[in-house]
């Protein structure tokens, strides 16, 4: 199954292109770049494939692959001075797909306004919403869910694609929780609106959840962009377990970028690449900086101390590190049909026969994803502790776009997360000085910008509210975890910041390390076209070149930077 030489032909000394990571963006560029039967490229990817994998087959397995499996980079936070001084770890797939195969498979857009600050702060107009929407088109193919119930008014098809490569669908197994939650809703309409489809690019409220799943089964960026009919392409070469340590140049022009050192396998020698055309790093927020440090692109003093011989100074790169911080309120609740009821150590025949289910036809509980509904949701700026912080630190969110996501979560105890979409907070990722050519050090840095300890003060306000909506009184138990005390405080930020700081953990929606800016910008990674400034042959297209956090889970994001950029590459 991992047998990466079922994936790739012999290595060639050439390619015309070099995709360095298999995740999300390099699966994208991997299918789009070899359409061209003409040029040849070459895939790298550090993990293992995904192929005959039940555990990235079956989306409600998602919650039992990550951490710490053999499909994560197993990397760990530095110590978080805003959580208390915890670290923890922050999971990033490392498998074909990239975090695709592995990550809970929300499929949201964000809000039109997360892509025209892009446009209009690195002057590309070519990065708008408007102009980016065909390619969430493109990308995408909605189909039923695994239950065929009937979705009309569940999502808006004037807005989705039916003829792209990434499955992508409704829940489809339903339970009793999504009744409570709509009338939740219902309940509480002017603070939690339903919204038919989120994925407009305007949409606030709440509704329901669309996933990366198609038949049933997860719809990664390996499944859908490199098909079996994919890699039979005499033209594409996709080597699985292949960790590229270094990208620089074969000639005397160290700026010239050309070539990619990797080795495939433990206690290999070196493999060297060359690319004819161009290198593209695909390697996600994390492992991007750290393969353009090792490569003496990034901040001069920084790697003269690390003995890295400079090749472009970059002060930026790595720095910028954003992520969403997410908490999570638990309730007691007891249920015949929470997610517990088919967990093989709880319940061993009824996850058997959810298995068979799935093994047969591809639906019952095992076919659908972990939360049925999902929202997107502003702070109330007429709300004076709101106003208070906009006014100080200004708005973080585009105009019309959310602030906050609350996500439910069918356990027992049921559980609601706050996601704080638009943090100030900026971390970096750095070479280890008692390791470089270990993990790198990653500090996402929560809460050390003032504003956002009030900003998820205010988001976990709002979910406290949504658990006071009558429906909950005869279907939830007591508050667990030291919700308890901070409930019965009043929610007073004596109580609330500490349980704020103990329960934080990553989203894993790393962004930023790369970032995009304008062609005369003095700052920044990557230049409009995804070039690397002051080098030559280089380009980097992942979720490192966002220049500010999306409002939404950051795949469906860099899909669509991953299909622009290939019509960059391939000057269309
Ligand atoms: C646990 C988890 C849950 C998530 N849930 C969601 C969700 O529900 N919805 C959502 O929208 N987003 C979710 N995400 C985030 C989403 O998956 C990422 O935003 C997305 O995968 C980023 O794409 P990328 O191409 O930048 O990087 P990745 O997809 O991470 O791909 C990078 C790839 O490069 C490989 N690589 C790294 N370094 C090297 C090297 N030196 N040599 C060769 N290969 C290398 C990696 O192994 C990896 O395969 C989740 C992520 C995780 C980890």
């Amino acid at each position: 199954a991992s047998d990466s030489s079922a994936l790739a032909p012999a290595i060639t000394a050439n390619y015309d292109y070099v995709i360095v990571g298999g995740g999300v963006a390099g699966c994208v560029l991997a299918n789009r770049l070899s359409e061209d039967r003409s040029v040849q490229v070459l895939l790298l990817e550090a993990g293992p494939s995904n192929q005959n994998e039940l555990d990235l087959e079956i989306p409600q397995f998602s919650q039992r692959v990550l951490p710490g499996s053999r499909f994560d980079w197993n990397f760990t936070t530095t110590n978080q001075p805003g959580l208390g001084n915890r670290s923890f770890g922050f999971q990033q797939g490392f498998v074909l797909g990239g975090g695709s195969s592995v990550n809970s498979m929300l499929y949201a857009r964000g809000s039109s306004g997360d892509y025209d600050r892009i446009a209009q702060t690195t002057g590309d107009k070519e990065w708008s919403w408007n102009n980016l929407f065909p390619y969430f088109l493109k990308s995408e193919i909605f189909g039923p869910p695994a239950d065929k119930h009937n979705i009309k008014g569940e999502f808006n098809p004037a807005v989705h694609g039916t003829h792209g490569v990434v499955g992508t669908s409704l829940p489809g197994f339903s339970y009793s929780l999504d009744g409570l939650v709509l009338r939740a809703i219902a309940q509480l309409p002017q603070e939690f609106p339903f919204i038919e489809d989120y994925n407009d690019g305007k949409s606030l409220g709440l509704g329901w959840t669309q996933s990366t799943i198609r038949n049933g089964t997860r719809s990664s960026a390996a499944t859908a962009y490199l098909s079996s009919d994919v890699l039979r392409r005499t033209n594409l070469h996709v080597l699985a377990n292949a960790f590229a340590s270094r990208v620089y140049s074969s000639t005397n022009k160290k700026q010239s970028i050309d070539t990619v050192a990797f080795i495939q396998g433990r206690n290999a020698s070196t493999i060297n690449v060359r690319a004819r055309k161009e290198i593209i790093i695909s390697a996600g927020a994390l492992n991007t900086p750290r393969l353009l440090l090792h490569s003496g692109i990034g901040e001069a003093a920084a790697l003269k101390a690390l003995n890295i011989p400079l090749v472009q100074n970059l002060p930026s790169v790595g720095k910028n590190l954003s992520d969403h911080p997410v908490i999570l309120a638990s309730w007691n609740r007891t249920a015949p049909d929470t997610i517990e009821h088919w967990n093989p150590a709880v319940n061993a025949s009824a996850a058997a026969q959810a298995l068979a289910q799935w093994e047969s036809n591809r639906t019952g509980q095992f076919a659908d994803g972990y939360t049925n509904q999902i929202s997107f949701l502003r702070l109330n700026s007429s709300d004076p502790a709101v106003k208070a912080i906009f006014k100080q630190y200004g708005d973080p969110a585009p105009p019309g776009a959310a602030h906050f996501q609350l996500l439910p979560f069918n356990g027992g105890p049921f559980s609601l997360a706050a996601v704080l979409l638009t943090p100030f907070s900026r971390g970096t990722v750095e070479l280890d000085p008692t390791n470089p050519s270990g993990p790198p050090l990653i500090d996402p840095a929560y809460y050390s910008h003032p504003a956002d300890i009030l900003l998820m003060r205010q988001a976990f306000r709002e979910l406290i509210k949504f658990s006071t909506a009558p429906v909950w009184t005869s279907n939830l138990g007591a508050p667990l975890n030291g919700l308890e005390n901070v409930i019965a405080s009043g929610l007073s930020p004596s109580a609330l910041d500490p349980y704020i700081a103990a329960s934080t953990f990553s989203i894993s929606h790393p962004i930023g390390t790369a970032a995009m800016t304008g062609y005369n910008a003095k700052f920044g990674v990557v230049n409009p076209d995804l070039r690397v400034k002051g080098v030559q042959g280089l380009r980097i297209v992942d979720a490192s070149v966002f220049p500010f956090i999306p409002g939404a889970n950051t795949q469906a994001p860099t899909y669509v930077i991953a299909e622009r950029a290939a019509d960059i590459i391939k000057g269309n």
